[in-house]
């Protein structure tokens, strides 16, 4: 963290609950040379890696449903949402992280992922990096019915639906979860299906 164009930082924190809710005043310098003092609130809660499992030969992705919070209390009517695979770093790299979280949201255990991206979740406010794989999968990977932690009061349902009905849900405006968008068009745009 190193900037010409920032000086004279300052870090409270806001909240530390279950995540940190910090609050930094900086002085920045603009383009045209002018020095403002922006206040910005960030929310840090560590990173995340998702996964778009697919099947080639059964034409199938595996997608899960859950229930969100957050979009609950904005416009989503139930407050379910249809997303990847996905979850928090924690102490894991992000490969692992996604072996981890796959096998416990979906019950499939893989080898071996591809990272296709890494993208900053939503700059403005989080720190949070999202690292983004697909890997293929097949029947015999499953060693479990998945659903997530239990005592982490997770509660997954499991979809294994055609692509074609992925990309139909997504172009409808029935996947909401912008993670999930971009894994969807990445498998359209490369053919990965095919
Ligand atoms: N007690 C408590 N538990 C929480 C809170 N917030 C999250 N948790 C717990 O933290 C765990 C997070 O589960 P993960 O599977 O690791 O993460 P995720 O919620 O799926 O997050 C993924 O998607 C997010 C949304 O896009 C991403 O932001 C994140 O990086 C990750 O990819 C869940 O068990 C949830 O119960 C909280 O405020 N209080
Ligand atoms: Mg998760």
């Amino acid at each position: 963290m190193s900037s010409l164009r920032v000086k004279n930082i300052k870090k409270t924190v806001l909240s530390d609950n279950y995540y940190t809710l910090f609050k930094f005043n900086f002085d920045y310098q603009k383009s045209d040379g002018s020095w403002v003092k922006p206040m910005r609130e960030v929310y840090e809660r560590g990173h995340g890696a998702g996964i778009l499992l697919y099947n080639t030969k059964k034409q199938t992705v595996i997608l899960i449903k859950q229930f969100r919070f957050p979009t609950f209390v904005h416009d989503n009517k139930d407050g379910f949402l249809v997303e990847i695979p996905a979850g928090l770093l924690d102490q894991d790299n992000p490969e692992q992280c996604i072996i981890r979280e796959t096998e416990e949201e979906v019950g499939i255990r893989l080898k071996s992922v591809k990272k296709v991206y890494e993208g900053y979740s939503s700059p403005g406010v989080l720190t949070e990096k999202m690292h983004f794989f697909v890997a293929e999968y097949s029947d015999d990977m499953k060693v479990s019915e998945g659903g997530g932690i239990a005592s982490e009061n997770e509660d997954i349902e499991v979809l294994e639906i055609p692509f074609t009905e992925a990309i139909d849900m997504l172009n409808s405006g029935k996947i909401e979860d912008t993670r999930t968008i971009v894994l969807l068009q990445y498998a359209q745009i490369h053919n990965l299906l095919n």
